[in-house]
């Protein structure tokens, strides 16, 4: 993300903040219970669910790209997707988190927050985080100026203008520091880290953001073995503080990882269950795992 867009993005926050503000001065009706679900961390999961999809359908110029989709995570789940190429993972991750706008149906956050109301900027607000394959971090900036730049725009722009670190939100960089294997390299320029180092930075500064959903697109590809296994122990202990959806091809990080994998084609799910489950699954040996 570049400097513009992460501005972009802050300035967009803010105005959604200050409309959200205006909405809860609002009294009663329809306003009044839309307002309520969106107040920061809060995510009513009472129901087991913090992300419900169900029967979502998208086309691009007629071809269904994502055709009847269910899906659901419970919170601190730890979900694998997997699928061929075009079967529409990034499509549905594109409808989480609002670049995309399904034709037709349900995508709640928990059971009252609707997300199809609401844009990219406000729903990385609410708490869902999303990594992109590429890591996109500030390579001129340090570690840790990386890391204080994802809290300053967390909190929007005004804020960030007049933004200095507490006592707290230190110890936050500095306990976000040591997850992600990075405690050593504080001062080290971004730029000069590896590139399994670069992506640990870029989860970092989405966990700065205490995020209660996170995915995460093809998180080990270009990693070397070692940085493979120290991001397989480092999801392990983010599950259970954080609900994890990880698109993966490598079956063995899946293997590691994983609890429930569901398996999309064509644009729903093909199969679900655990990895030697689908795995042993006829249909999805024919259009994946090969025989
Ligand atoms: N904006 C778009 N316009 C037209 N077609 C699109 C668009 N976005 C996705 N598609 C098509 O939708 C299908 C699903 O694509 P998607 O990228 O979601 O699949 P994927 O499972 O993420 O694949 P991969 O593993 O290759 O990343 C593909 O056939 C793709 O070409």
């Amino acid at each position: 993300m570049t400097p513009d867009l992460m501005q972009e993005g802050a300035d967009r926050l803010a105005a959604y903040q200050l409309r959200e503000a205006a909405l809860h001065t609002e009294s009663g009706g329809r306003n009044a219970s839309l307002a309520r679900p969106v107040i920061a961390g809060e995510v009513d999961v009472t129901h087991g669910r913090i992300l419900y999809i169900e029967d979502v359908h998208v086309s691009f110029d007629g071809f269904k790209a994502i055709n009847g989709l269910n899906l659901d995570i419970a919170p601190g789940e730890l979900r694998c997707i997997i699928g061929p190429n075009g079967a529409g993972k990034t499509t549905m991750m594109d409808i989480i988190t609002g670049k995309t706008r399904p034709d037709s149906g349900t995508v709640f956050f928990g059971s009252t927050i609707d997300l199809l109301r609401y844009s990219e900027p406000e729903i990385a607000a609410m708490g869902i985080g999303r990594k992109f394959q590429k890591p996109t971090v500030f390579e001129e900036l340090t570690v840790f100026e990386n890391l204080e730049l994802a809290l300053k725009t967390h909190k929007g722009i005004a804020a960030s203008m007049r933004f200095k670190l507490n006592g707290e939100q230190k110890d936050r960089i500095g306990e976000v520091l040591h997850t992600i294997h990075l405690a050593g390299s504080v001062t080290r320029q971004a730029g000069l880290l590896s590139h399994g180092q670069k992506q640990w930075l870029e989860i970092g500064m989405l966990l700065a953001q205490e995020p209660k959903l996170l995915l995460l697109d093809e998180p080990v590809a270009g990693m070397t073995d070692e940085e493979t296994v120290r991001t397989a122990e480092l999801f392990l202990t983010l599950k259970g503080k954080h609900s994890l959806m990880v698109v993966e091809h490598d079956m063995s990080f899946i293997d590691t990882i994983s609890e429930k994998v569901t398996v999309l084609c064509d644009g729903s799910v093909l199969a679900e269950g655990s990895l030697a489950e689908v795995q042993s699954d006829e249909r999805v040996i024919e259009v994946y795992l090969g025989r």
